[in-house]
């Protein structure tokens, strides 16, 4: 365990919990933890976990090397705001927020003349809360190499982590793999709708579907083949998988995932301006 590793979480919803659940017992010790969040029955619930909370800023904050950044993005300047009285010079700041830049939270941590740059943004997503996670993270020039340790030990408890250069790129994690998950259900959701709909049971093509999702991402993970040629191997000639696959093409699916991956990165772009006004 990480002596230094003290947290601080601004926000206490689904993201704090997915990221502490990965974080408490392994990273850092309950004890090492600090929520804060204007809600308490949210409180309430991780008092429980032994953590420390409160309900708004308080010197507590000044006493932990890692702040992470926890609310909706339109929250985030005001809260940013409220919580800089407390930042210390090695305060290490992590946002998770969507579509709000590094640059403009090291802007309200600072002033835009002279930024606190010691910032970095990161996208992780739910399955965090089982350790099977995937972030991407982006460092601002004012993080140390220990920073980016710190940051990426923590992301790495919950799940896969992959380092991009800049907003942009948190921008296309965030299209991909934050809002990911959610694109995943809904394809479970189609695919044991249809199986019920051709007579399976609800129970049936759920277990059929979630195994075929696992297994298939398994394989793909473990082999060293490509996914087209995988899915090739699956494909008999003018077999079930080729007649499946025909109306998946002619109905535009790879098209489809394009335009939602844009839409998601708009709607980040927007985010960005929305926060920044
Ligand atoms: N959900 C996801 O899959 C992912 C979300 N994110 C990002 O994570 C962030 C949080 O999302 P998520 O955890 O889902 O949201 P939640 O709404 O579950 O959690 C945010 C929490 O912050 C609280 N809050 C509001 N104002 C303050 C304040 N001034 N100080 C401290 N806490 C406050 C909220 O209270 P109240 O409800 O009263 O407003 C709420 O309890 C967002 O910016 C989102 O973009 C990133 C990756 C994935
Ligand atoms: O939907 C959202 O805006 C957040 C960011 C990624 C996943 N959930």
């Amino acid at each position: 365990m990480n002596k230094e590793l003290t947290i601080a979480f601004i926000g206490g919803g689904n993201m704090a919990s997915a990221l502490a659940a990965g974080l408490i017992g392994k990273r850092c010790g309950a004890h090492d933890v600090h929520i804060i969040d204007p809600n308490q029955p949210v409180l309430d619930r991780w008092v429980k976990q032994g953590v420390s909370v409160a309900t708004g800023p308080d010197e507590t904050l000044a006493c932990r090397r890692v702040w992470i950044f926890a609310v909706k993005p339109q929250a985030m300047r005001q809260v940013v705001q409220d919580c800089r009285p407390f930042l210390q010079e090695d305060t290490l700041v992590i946002s998770i927020a969507a579509g709000v830049s590094a640059g403009t939270i090291a802007d309200w941590l600072g002033s835009p003349a002279q930024p606190f740059t010691r910032v970095i943004r990161c996208m992780p997503n739910t399955p965090a809360l089982i350790a099977a996670g995937a972030s991407g993270l982006m460092a601002l020039d004012g993080a140390t190499e220990d920073d980016k340790a710190i940051a990426q030990q923590l992301l790495r408890a919950v799940g896969e982590v992959v380092w991009v250069q800049d907003d942009a790129g948190i921008d296309a994690v965030t299209a991909l793999s934050g809002s990911g998950p959610a694109y995943v259900f809904l394809f479970l959701e189609s695919m044991i709708a249809a199986g019920v709909q051709q007579g399976l049971t609800e129970e049936q093509a759920k277990t059929l579907a979630l195994a075929t999702l696992t297994g298939a991402t398994q394989l793909a993970a473990l082999s060293h083949e490509s996914l087209a040629t995988l899915r090739e191997r699956v494909t008999s000639p003018g077999g079930t998988t080729a007649a499946a696959l025909d109306v998946l093409q002619r109905e535009g699916f790879p098209a489809i995932v394009r335009q939602a991956m844009q839409a998601a990165r708009e709607r980040a772009a927007q985010l960005s301006e929305e926060s920044a006004n």
